[in-house]
């Protein structure tokens, strides 16, 4: 009998593979980190066998860790990064070019091309419930046809594949070029900005506008069925595969967001807000993306509004890499505790462009507010406030568009851990937020999508059973201070405006 079920989480900076038990916790956790690659500035890149490569390995490592046998795993799961994009050799399995990086802003010229024609941005927000933007699939898929050498006509002739992270995995665990499933789920599909909302299928006529063969397009299949195995001679050799599920939906799923009206953030390297819909789809009118929250086998399709915001963690590692201001993440607390407030400063990280509710992508990062008086803590707390900040205002489109305000947030992901952030953000916010025990929802919802389709979880039930708080943080800032706080963000994000100036 299996006591397991499995999921593989391929992350903007990490990859892991984690082991569930029957009640949702966590058996063990094997990860190893990926290279970031910074060709220019605003390129960002991934190497994709690495990634491929850290999969395997850490499938490996998670099952020694546990101890546990391949029998003992019911099933595994995929969850990803979403949009960063892959094309690749049907034959060989070579990438092409390395995987581009939702962050990645050098579709910025072929975006506005895209808008200049028939429909302009209304075609693609009604179709795809996407803003045209640098952060979407398809427009990187035309960048790699247009600029690696040959690489449309071999496109054309049938050679190459187009995946995201999911399907890249998936495509390889299930033997690559020997046999190796091409297949992606909704979720992941909704950001490419080539699938129609309604009916969950490839809009030709994008792909087209786009120059993207139909070939090159993974079969869209349900977030939670039996794909296929694991091939035999991989770790985890024979378990069926069962579930794939981006990874803000998977958090979603995980944090047992499972009707209409509640929702999650999730601090990682960015945050993204969702906000479960029903299997209503609602078009934002105030700067959100509208995408598939899940599709669970034949069930109806459960949407969400989603406001991404391109930096959060990311500021973090940036000011411990980039700048050596702090050696580890967690640091950067004990330096914001130092101080009581901000001195003044606001750091908005635009570093590509603004996403939600902007989409700015002429916008860059600034700090403001500077005088001699700031110091290493008040920047600190700056960094910070800022994902703070930027969640009060996806929030607030969020608000308006359901016109019934979020009682409290349900948070996860890397920077929950940072408990001066998280009362700020219930100050900041003026609700409570609160953080449940397993805070690794994506590997979590993941794994929910997974052992649904093979009956280790019987039912959506089950994931509410299994959630459990850990900690709350309730607001204790008055009116007026946050507001005022708020209103001085809001001024910085307006000195971001009009610093890239269109080719
Ligand atoms: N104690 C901390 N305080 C603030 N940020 C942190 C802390 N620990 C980790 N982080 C940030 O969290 C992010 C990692 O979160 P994670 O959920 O693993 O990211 P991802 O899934 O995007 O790869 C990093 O960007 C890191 O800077
Ligand atoms: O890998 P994460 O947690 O940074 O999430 C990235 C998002 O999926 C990008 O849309």
């Amino acid at each position: 009998m299996a006591s397991y079920v499995a999921a593989v989480d391929q992350g903007t900076t990490s990859t892991r593979t984690m082991l569930f038990d029957h009640s949702g916790s966590v058996v063990a956790v094997d990860q190893r980190e990926h290279e970031q690659i910074f060709p220019q500035a605003g390129w960002v890149e991934h190497d994709a066998e690495e990634i491929w490569s850290n999969a395997r390995a850490t499938a490996a490592g998670a099952l020694a860790k546990a101890d546990a046998t391949t029998a003992e795993v019911a099933a595994v799961g995929i969850t990803n990064q979403r949009e960063t994009t892959l094309v690749w050799d049907r034959r060989t399995g070579k990438p092409v070019y390395n995987a581009i990086v939702w962050q990645d802003t050098r579709t910025d010229r072929i975006v506005n091309e895209l808008g200049a024609l028939g429909g302009g941005q209304e075609r693609y927000r009604e179709k795809t419930g996407l803003p045209l933007a640098t952060y979407f699939s398809g427009p990187k898929v035309k960048w790699i046809l247009d600029n690696v050498d040959g690489a449309r006509q071999r496109a054309e002739a049938g050679d190459l594949l187009f995946g995201n992270m999911d399907t890249w995995v998936l495509w390889n665990m299930t033997g690559g070029p020997e046999g190796g499933l091409h297949i992606t789920d909704p979720t992941n599909a909704s950001r490419t900005m080539l699938m129609d909302l309604e009916t969950l299928q490839w809009d030709e006529g994008i792909a087209s506008d786009m120059g993207i063969p139909m070939s090159m397009l993974p079969q869209i299949r349900s977030s939670s069925e039996e794909y296929g195995k694991v091939r035999e001679r991989g770790a985890l050799g024979g378990v069926p595969i069962a579930g794939i599920l981006g990874d803000q939906q998977a958090a979603t799923f995980g944090q047992a967001c499972l009707s209409p009206g509640e929702a999650k953030n999730t601090y990682g390297t960015g945050n993204f807000v969702l906000l479960n819909t029903g299997t209503e789809k609602v078009l934002s009118q105030n700067g959100l993306l509208t995408t598939v929250c899940y599709k669970i086998g034949s069930n109806d399709t459960v949407y969400a509004l989603e406001g991404s915001i391109a930096v959060t963690g990311s500021l973090v590692q940036w000011l411990r890499d980039n700048l050596g201001m702090i050696s580890s993440a967690a640091e950067i607390e004990e330096h914001a505790r130092t101080v009581e407030d901000n001195g003044g400063a606001y750091f908005v990280p635009a570093f590509s462009g603004l996403f939600a509710p902007y989409w700015r992508s002429d916008a860059r990062g600034v700090i403001v507010g500077l005088t001699r008086y700031v110091n290493k803590g008040h920047l600190a707390r700056a960094v910070l406030e800022a994902t703070a900040f930027q969640t009060r205002e996806v929030i607030d489109a969020m608000n308006a568009d359901s016109g019934v305000p979020l009682k409290t947030l349900k948070v996860d992901g890397g920077m929950v851990v940072n408990d001066l952030l998280m009362q700020f953000q219930a100050d900041i916010l003026g609700v409570s937020v609160i953080r449940p025990v397993v805070a690794e929802t994506t590997a979590l919802g993941a794994a929910y999508a997974a052992g649904l389709a093979v009956g280790f979880w019987e039912s959506e039930e089950d994931i509410r059973t299994n959630w459990a708080k850990d900690k709350q943080w309730d607001p204790g800032m008055d009116d007026i201070r946050r507001e005022r706080e708020y209103r001085n963000w809001k001024k910085a994000v307006t000195k971001t405006f009009d610093w890239v100036e269109s080719e």
